[in-house]
């Protein structure tokens, strides 16, 4: 019997997921709220713990799961979360040394990923190394936008750089289309806007089952208000706040302290922000569900209408006011009420399938 560890490091959490044989379920486990007020569960107990980072969050979740009957020992396989996998990228592939240095290669396009990404990949590799790992990457499910959609209008120099639309969420957006059909029984609706809305947000246009557009870019700052992104702003404010800062400080600024934390004052954590509800708070919230449907006119735009819209990730799926703010915004696109779908996020089984088949696993 096989048992796969899935690894999905996100900019402030950690999700693992256990499966067995005919990819069952076993167990899965969190750690939230990374570097803040951060919380542990392992299965179905819950406490706050204070998680220095994400190395320390992916040891604690390590021997959660151990206490559980589920010791590192004992995986036949890992299946990693990996944000950024550049152009070449494009589908799951084996770990080995050669790949985690293309993997760091990215690591400056998504400094809130790809860095935990790799060294949740090297800790396991430290401790088990006949573990036969497997990375699929965010950016895969976009490499079917059309070139003008992927292109800035930039010279050529920087299209030889690399600078190009990437796109991300990419295996949350694939969960959700398997879990649509799961649910509805049929194929996906033509033209489907879907919106993950998590820490990191973004929308993508999917088109007879394939990405066609997405909010997100070069690198998961780009396109929607975010918990600590600032999402899509002005090339030449960067420039101007470069020139008066420095580099270091702009990155950190837009990275970190910029989106809902920015405009809040108070938190990244949207919960946390709707609890509140005073007026820094309620701005901040109102700033996500406008731009988010700002945002969502493009998509539909890119589709040349729109069907049916989904709703994913830690807000999309949890949050009925948010929701219910963004569908108001849009009410203009005639979308019934039966067409907006609700879908839990699922990134650790789609990272499960792609691992298993991958290792012709059983
Ligand atoms: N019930 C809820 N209401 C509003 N927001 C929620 C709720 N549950 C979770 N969230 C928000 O979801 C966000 C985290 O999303 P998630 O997708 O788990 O994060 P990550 O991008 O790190 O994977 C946080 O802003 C959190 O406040
Ligand atoms: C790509 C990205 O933004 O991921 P997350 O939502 O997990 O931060
Ligand atoms: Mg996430």
């Amino acid at each position: 019997m096989s048992r796969i560890l899935i690894v999905n490091a996100g900019s402030s959490s950690i999700k693992l997921a256990v499966f067995g044989e005919g990819l069952k379920s076993l167990l899965t486990a969190e750690a939230a709220g990374i570097s803040d007020s951060g919380e542990l569960r392992i299965g179905r107990n819950r406490q706050p713990a204070a998680l220095a980072d994400h190395a320390d969050a992916f040891e604690r979740l390590l021997e959660g799961l151990a206490a559980q009957g589920y010791p590192a020992a004992g995986f036949d396989a890992a299946g990693h979360r990996v944000v950024h996998g550049g152009a070449s990228l494009t589908r799951p592939e084996r770990v080995t040394a050669a790949l985690l240095d293309r993997i760091d290669a990215c690591s400056p396009l998504a400094p809130l990923h790809n860095p935990h990404n790799a060294a949740a990949i090297r800790t396991l590799t430290a401790l088990l190394p006949d573990l036969a790992q497997v990375a699929c990457f965010d950016t895969a499910f976009h490499a079917t936008n059309p070139e003008t959609a992927v292109r800035y209008a930039v010279p050529p120099s920087w299209q030889q750089a690399g600078i190009r639309r990437y796109g991300f969420h990419g295996l949350s957006y694939e969960a959700l289309l398997r879990r649509l059909a799961e649910t509805t029984g049929t194929a996906p609706p033509p033209r489907l806007l879907a919106c993950h809305l998590g820490n990191g947000a973004s929308l993508c246009a999917i088109a007879n089952g394939e990405s066609v557009a997405t909010t997100m870019g070069y690198s998961p700052l780009e396109g929607l208000t975010m918990g600590t992104r600032s999402g899509s702003i002005d090339a030449g404010a960067v420039l101007d706040r470069a020139e008066q800062t420095s580099i270091a400080e702009v990155r950190r600024d837009l990275q970190q302290q910029s989106g809902l934390l920015g405009l809040s004052g108070l938190s990244n954590d949207m919960r946390a922000l709707l609890e509140d509800g005073g007026e820094a708070a309620s701005f901040a919230v109102e700033h996500f569900c406008y731009w988010c449907a700002r945002h969502a006119g493009s998509m539909i735009a890119a589709m040349e209408g729109i069907d049916a819209i989904a709703f994913t990730g830690g807000i999309g799926e949890n949050s009925e006011a948010i929701r219910t703010k963004v569908l108001q915004r849009l009410s203009w696109t005639g979308v019934p009420e039966s067409a907006v779908h609700v879908i839990p996020a699922d990134e650790e089984r789609q990272i499960a399938l792609h691992t298993g088949k991958l290792l012709h696993l059983e």
